[in-house]
């Protein structure tokens, strides 16, 4: 779902996508100012997890039942702590440690409840959320943000490096959004069409864009949706904005 309409979304439009991300503010918030200068320990994950929770309460109040961030919530809380190392250590880029430990420290160990994510998983034996959370966010680290750069290095519009950075992000993910609505052949269609995508040169050339239109075509035919994809394009853009040495702290 996009500014375009709902895609593969019968129960997403952009306006409630607009109202869950207002419902969060106080959750940001609160999760920004508990990890300020705090160690990554047993304690900061309780209260980080217990925040998130209560943020899940008051995103689905406001989307009556639509899971709209969850995976955006789980994110954030990273992503925070990330930055509170980051700031301790006067660096701009903290290593894989860092995020790994904030990964553990959002509540990846909490209590393993149903959900289709969850589900996802065990059917395809593949890593899901909690994992990639677990492994210090590869996708976000590894895929995303050096795409992101690498986009705008070689003159992409900010929209255009913003698709290639989902792109790269699309190409490896066990998306459970996908899984759980399209399968492995949703997921293989995922990876295969992002992987072309790049290939083309990305959405900056012609044949990136075209590849993208048919990627685009074939998800909806299968009623696949990378939400999981677009969660980590969103702490992406977040630790890219906090990185930047533009940002006023
Ligand atoms: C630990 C949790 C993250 C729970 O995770 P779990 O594994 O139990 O599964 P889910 O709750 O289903 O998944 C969490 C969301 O993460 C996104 N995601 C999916 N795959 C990945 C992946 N490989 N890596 C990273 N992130 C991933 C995904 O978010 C998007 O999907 C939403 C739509 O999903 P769905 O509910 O399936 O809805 P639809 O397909 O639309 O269903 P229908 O229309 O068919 O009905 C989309 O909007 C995105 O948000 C997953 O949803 C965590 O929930 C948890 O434990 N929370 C409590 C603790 C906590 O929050 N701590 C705070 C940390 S700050
Ligand atoms: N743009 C999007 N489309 C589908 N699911 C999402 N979850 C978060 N952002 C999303």
């Amino acid at each position: 779902m996009d500014s375009r309409g709902n895609g593969a979304h019968h129960d997403l439009t952009l306006a409630l996508m607009e109202r869950s991300a207002h419902s969060l503010t106080p959750t940001f918030q609160a999760l920004a100012q508990q990890s300020w200068q705090r160690p990554a320990d047993i304690a900061l994950r309780q209260t980080v997890g217990r925040l998130g929770r209560e943020g899940e309460k008051q995103m689905m109040a406001a989307t009556d039942g639509v899971n709209t961030h969850r995976g955006a919530i789980w994110g954030a809380g990273a992503a925070g702590q990330r930055r509170r190392d980051a700031r301790r250590h006067g660096q701009r880029a903290a290593g894989c440690g860092d995020r790994r430990r904030a990964g553990e420290a959002a509540g990846c160990r909490g209590p393993k409840v149903f959900s289709k994510g969850l589900r996802a998983t065990h059917r395809y034996q593949v890593p899901g959320a909690r994992e990639e959370a677990q492994q210090a966010f590869p996708h976000v680290m590894q895929r995303a943000l050096p795409q992101l750069r690498l986009s705008r290095l070689n003159g992409s519009s900010e929209t255009q490096a913003r698709l290639d950075a989902l792109m790269a992000i699309m190409t490896s993910l066990t998306d459970t959004c996908v899984l759980s609505r399209a399968g492995l052949e949703g997921l293989d269609a995922m990876q295969d069409g992002a992987r072309a995508v790049l290939r083309a040169g990305g959405s900056a050339h012609p044949a990136g864009q075209a590849a993208l239109a048919a990627l685009d075509e074939q998800m909806l035919a299968l009623n696949a949706s990378p939400g999981g994809a677009a969660d980590l394009l969103a702490a992406t853009l977040f630790l890219d904005r906090i990185e930047s040495p533009y940002f006023k702290h």
